[in-house]
């Protein structure tokens, strides 16, 4: 155990208390002792509250397991839900209301855009979150497989000119649907430039043409007849024409156009949740570090990249010269969120009076906040919210009563930080079964604050296989997206966010691409989101932001919004349905297909979780697809294999043959990584292993089949040893 510092009646890790009193309490006006001293106030005063609301998720849980239980092979749908009502699960409806939410920033009210996900612990990935305000279309359709390498347009080392005329062509079909001209096409541009206060664009015939809709104009960088940049407008979101016929890629352009920015990851969430390893005071000073260093704009990371060392920092703003001549300056970052922890876990980075651990949640809530509280002063070199709002996601709630937790928890640390009511800003994640059921009465929890809603639907998806464990084996994992319970939950996400008057107040947001390297599949995808009324919709990379960021110039959202508003069904009887296998008649090799590949995401996402703290991965599927694993993920794999052995599809020593197998696939996928432990015939001195197996063998008891417990236990263990030694 660490060195810890009294405070009142508490105790405080000394790294954490050193590092909050050092670097963050000066500039925030506020007193050092009195600080401690309302921490100790604070969570003393919810802590026990956050207990019950964690034991009555275990009193429900293990209810609903009797219920299924006692109606095997007898379920009748109006009993089910008349037991879900009766326990309090299904909460009743509250009457209509419309959310009030104020000063919060146009990239939430006006913009709709892509928001970027990233571990905040990695400094460098973080920066490049907050940069990717902005993006190349060139480097981002270069290098995905949205541009086919067929006919010579291979990714060589070197560049490739076939495949550049290939992302040209693609940039300008993008520019002709986002910022058309009149009668002509981007593709026919010789030169652009500023004339009588208007895009005017020489053709290759000679003629001129002007934008379809010149109000698209907002601006340009160097001299009118020789613009360095071209700044345009579609949806709220801006294009950038990047011109230098002296760049190597501008050469090769008859307008000399060598690249076309977009305005991409609008929003980012710095994750503290499920995409970070965080299980002591060490890594938790880390996140908050990064966090302060990202909100005082003096964060940097030293890394080489293809033999160069680059030292990354935060973008300064992008300004431009309007066409009346006056300054037009836009945000060179992305507006930030920080995800907090759920309500579950303690850190033992305070301890109580009892010499109890904390909960991470109200930790988590107190230190983010306070950090914050540097750009409300505007202590740092860049603000992030104009509006002085601190914007915090609060994922994994479980219905009202823990939402209405939350908005107790940050009234009192707006208070204890002097800060004023309805500052601190709440994105629900609408992710647990319960939240999903009860939205409505979550949303009026915190109806004053609240900046967002968005369907997590992995972690959405462990939690349905965890709440009807004992319903009965549940489908594959893949036919889930397709069944009715997820389709409802999605629509009856956007459906209760408009009746509840998100619009201009609050983000309907919807869940990850979790394909990293499958672009081409996304651009046909993911505007799915969009088309169902999302103005929003998570990337897990700069690269997938500004694809994805090409759907909105695409989708009008809030045309699609308007259409949706008064549409509002009650989705709940769809949503209650379980996604069991009625009849199931899997073949033995389909069986083991799907433990293979459940074992597999398992083992190649713990084993770098557990041996080297790393949070979020990109672990190849069964089909060597990359997939991008996070807790959320994993939580889906365990409790899928959990079900499945609970209902004896298949055997314990299936579970672990399978995973013993598949171990060493998950070495040789490694292979090329020198901090790797490999795991195979090393089942017992490997705690990786241990843990993937814990997490299967155990899943049915796991509370809402969580991952965090067996992670953070495993995960000290090694770095116990790696102390020790
Ligand atoms: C259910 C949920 O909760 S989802 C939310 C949690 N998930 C996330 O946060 C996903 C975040 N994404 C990631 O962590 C990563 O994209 C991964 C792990 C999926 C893939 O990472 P890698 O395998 O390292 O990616 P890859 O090698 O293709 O690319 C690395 C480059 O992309 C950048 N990059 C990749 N992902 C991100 C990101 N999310 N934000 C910023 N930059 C990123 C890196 O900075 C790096 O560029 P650099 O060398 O210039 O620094
Ligand atoms: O947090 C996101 C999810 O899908 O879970
Ligand atoms: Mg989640």
């Amino acid at each position: 155990m660490g060195n810890y510092v009294t405070t009142g009646n508490y105790k405080v890790a000394e790294e954490l208390y050193e590092f909050i009193n050092q670097e963050v309490l000066p500039g925030t006006g506020l007193d050092q002792d009195t600080f401690w001293t309302d921490v100790e106030r604070v969570i003393g005063e919810l802590m026990p509250e956050n207990q019950r609301l964690l034991e009555h998720r275990e009193k429900l849980q293990k209810e609903i397991s009797q219920w299924h239980k006692e109606n095997k092979g007898n379920f009748n749908f109006a009993q089910y839900k008349a037991f879900l009502e009766e326990i309090g699960y299904l909460e009743p409806e509250v009457s209509d209301f419309k959310v009030t939410t104020q000063n919060v920033d146009d990239e939430v009210t006006i913009q709709a855009g892509p928001q970027l996900v990233v571990p905040v612990n990695n400094a460098r990935y973080a920066l490049n979150a907050a940069n990717a305000r902005w993006g190349s279309l060139y480097d981002a359709l270069y290098g995905s497989d949205i541009i086919s390498e067929e006919d010579g347009a291979e990714k060589t080392g070197a560049y490739n000119p076939i495949r550049g005329q290939k992302v040209i062509a693609y940039a300008r079909e993008f520019l002709d649907q986002a910022v058309p001209l009149a009668n002509h096409s981007h593709k026919e541009a010789t030169g652009y430039k500023i004339s009588n206060g208007q895009l005017s664009v020489s053709l290759e015939n000679g003629e001129t043409a002007n934008l379809m809709n010149p109000e698209q104009l907002i601006g340009y960088t160097g001299k009118t007849d020789e613009a360095s940049s071209i700044l345009l407008k579609n949806n709220d979101l801006h294009i950038e024409i990047q011109i230098d016929k002296n760049d190597s890629i501008g050469r090769t352009d008859l307008a000399g156009v060598k690249d076309v920015y977009i305005e991409s990851a609008i929003t980012t969430i710095m994750d503290c949740e499920d995409s970070v390893t965080a299980v002591d005071v060490e890594d938790k000073v880390l996140v908050y570090k990064n966090w302060l260093g990202l909100t005082k704009g003096d964060l940097t990371s030293t890394f080489s990249k293809n033999g160069k060392t680059i030292t990354r920092s935060l973008n300064p703003d992008r300004e431009y010269t309007s066409v009346n001549g006056e300054t037009v300056t836009l945000h060179g970052r992305s507006l930030m969120f920080v995800r907090n922890v759920g309500h579950l876990m303690t850190t033992s980075a305070v301890l109580n009076e009892k010499g109890q651990e904390v909960p991470e949640g109200i930790l988590d809530c107190i230190i983010t906040s306070l950090i914050a509280k540097h750009d409300l002063l505007q202590t740092g070199s860049y603000r992030n919210s104009s509006e002085g709002s601190v914007y915090i996601v609060k994922p994994k709630m479980h219905g009202s009563k823990e939402v209405a937790f939350s908005n107790q928890m940050f009234e009192k640390v707006e208070d204890m930080l002097g800060l004023e009511r309805n500052t601190l800003k709440i994105g629900v994640m609408d992710e647990e079964r319960r939240t999903t059921l009860n939205l409505k009465n979550c949303i009026k929890e915190v109806k004053d604050r609240i900046v967002f809603i968005n369907t997590g639907f992995l972690d959405r998806t462990g939690d349905e296989i965890h709440t009807s464990m004992e319903a009965g084996p549940m489908v594959r994992k893949n036919d889930m997206k397709s069944l009715t319970w997820l389709q409802s939950y999605e629509k009856a996400n956007v459906s209760v966010g408009l009746a509840c008057g998100l619009q201009g107040h609050a983000q309907i947001g919807k869940g990850m691409w979790a394909m990293p390297e499958l672009m081409k599949d996304m651009i046909e995808k993911k505007i799915g989101q969009l088309e169902a009324g999302a103005n929003t919709a998570w990337v897990p990379s700069p690269t997938a932001a500004t694809l994805h960021a090409l759907h909105y110039h695409q989708v009008d959202v809030k045309a699609v919004q308007a259409q949706l508003i008064n549409k509002n069904e009650d989705y709940t009887d769809d949503i209650l349905t379980i996604p069991i296998a009625e009849k199931p008649d899997w073949t033995q090799d389909e069986i083991q297909e799907e433990l293979n590949n459940n074992a597999q995401g398992i083992l190649g996402y713990v084993v770098r979780w557990v041996d080297q703290g790393i949070g979020c991965s990109t672990v190849p599927d069964i089909n060597d697809i990359g997939l991008m694993e996070d807790r959320a993920t994993l939580r889906i794999s365990s409790q899928h294999m959990a079900n499945w052995l609970h209902h004896g599809i298949c055997t314990e020593e299936q579970v672990v043959e399978t995973l013993k197998r598949m171990s060493k696939i998950v070495d040789e996928q490694n292979a090329g990584d020198p901090n790797y432990q490999p795991m195979y015939n090393n089942f017992d001195q490997s705690v990786a292993f241990q843990a993937a197996k814990d997490l299967v063998l155990k899943g049915y008891d796991q509370p809402n089949g969580y991952t965090e417990p067996i992670l953070h236990k495993r995960r000290l263990e090694v770095k116990s040893k790696v102390t020790a030694n």
